[in-house]
C-alpha cells in the first residue's frame, strides 16, 4: 500500500522535557539500534541553546532542531544562517509564512552550512499542525479549502522554495504524493499506539497505519517520553513503523 518509499528513518522521538537532566537521561536511555533521530524543540532548545544540540550529537544522535520559525523573510534567512551552523540533519519552517519566507529560510540555512563547511540540514515545512481540525482551520483560520487541501497547497508552496518535505499527519501523505516529487519527505508525528490517548493531537495514527500510509519518518514524544520504560516503548513503535514492506 502506499507505493514505493524511497526513504524512511528511523523514529524521531521528542524530547520534551523541561531539564537538562531528563533530556540526558533519556539521551543515554535512547542509545540503542536502530539509533531514533532526537527531535529537539522550542522547550529545550530556549532553555539550554545550541549545548543541548552538541550534547545529542556528542553521543552519536542525528538532530531534528524544531524550531518552527515563521518571521519576516530576511529575519528567517538570517536565523536559519545560524542553524544552518549547528550540524543538525533536520529543522522547520512554517509553511504559513509563504513562499518568499521558506525560501529566504532555505537559501539562510544553505548559505549558513556552507559557511560551516557542513551539509545542509533538511528542511521541513509545517503544514497544518497536527492539533489542527477541520473546525478550527474553518472556524478560526477561516480558510475554505478543507484540511487536506490545505495541507497538499502548502506542499506544493514548499517544494517550489526548495524545501526538503513538509510536517503534516500520516492522514495527508497520499494527498501530498499526488503533488509533490517522489524525493520529497512526509515526517508525521500526532503518532499514537492503539490505547494511547491523544491529548492535543487530533489528527492521529498508530505507526502501524503511518508505515502504510506512506510516511518517511514518524514523531513521536509522549508515547516514548512519558512511559516507566521509554526504551522498551522506542523499540515497539519502531519495529511497527519499520516494518518489512507487505
Ligand atoms: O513539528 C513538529 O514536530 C510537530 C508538528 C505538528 O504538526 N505536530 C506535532 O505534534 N509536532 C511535534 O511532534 C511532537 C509530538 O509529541 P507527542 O504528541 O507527545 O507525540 C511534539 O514535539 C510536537 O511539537
Amino acid at each position: 500500500m502506499g507505493g514505493k518509499i524511497l526513504k524512511r528513518y528511523s523514529p524521531m522521538v521528542a524530547i520534551d522535557v523541561a531539564t537538562e537532566d531528563e533530556a540526558l537521561t533519556l539521551f543515554d536511555r535512547l542509545t540503542v539500534a536502530p539509533r531514533p533521530i532526537l527531535k529537539i524543540g522550542m522547550e529545550l532548545y530556549y532553555h539550554l541553546g545550541p549545548a543541548i544540540v552538541k550534547a545529542a550529537q556528542r553521543r552519536g544522535f542525528k538532530v531534528f532542531l524544531d524550531l518552527k520559525l515563521h518571521d519576516i523573510p530576511n529575519t528567517v534567512k538570517r536565523a536559519m544562517y545560524v542553524l544552518g551552523q549547528l550540524g543538525v540533519d533536520f529543522t522547520t519552517i512554517h509553511a504559513a509564512g509563504g513562499s518568499e519566507m521558506v525560501a529566504a529560510g532555505a537559501a539562510g540555512l544553505r548559505a549558513g552550512a556552507a559557511a560551516a563547511g557542513l551539509p545542509t540540514p533538511q528542511l521541513l515545512a509545517i503544514t497544518q499542525l497536527t492539533s489542527i481540525d477541520e473546525r478550527v482551520l474553518h472556524e478560526e483560520q477561516h480558510v475554505n479549502l478543507s484540511l487536506v487541501e490545505s495541507v497538499q497547497s502548502y506542499a506544493r508552496l514548499a517544494e517550489r522554495a526548495r524545501a526538503a518535505g513538509v510536517v503534516c499527519s500520516a492522514q495527508e501523505v497520499q494527498a501530498i504524493r499526488q503533488v509533490t516529487g517522489p524525493d520529497f519527505l512526509c515526517v508525521t508525528p500526532g503518532i499514537r499506539p492503539a490505547g494511547f490517548a491523544k491529548g492535543d493531537q487530533k489528527r492521529v495514527v498508530t505507526p502501524r497505519q503511518a508505515h502504510e500510509l506512506g510516511s518517511n519518518a514518524i514523531v513521536v514524544g509522549r508515547p516514548i517520553t512519558q512511559q516507566a520504560d521509554p526504551v522498551a516503548a522506542y523499540q515497539t513503535i519502531e519495529q511497527e513503523f519499520l516494518a518489512e514492506e507487505d
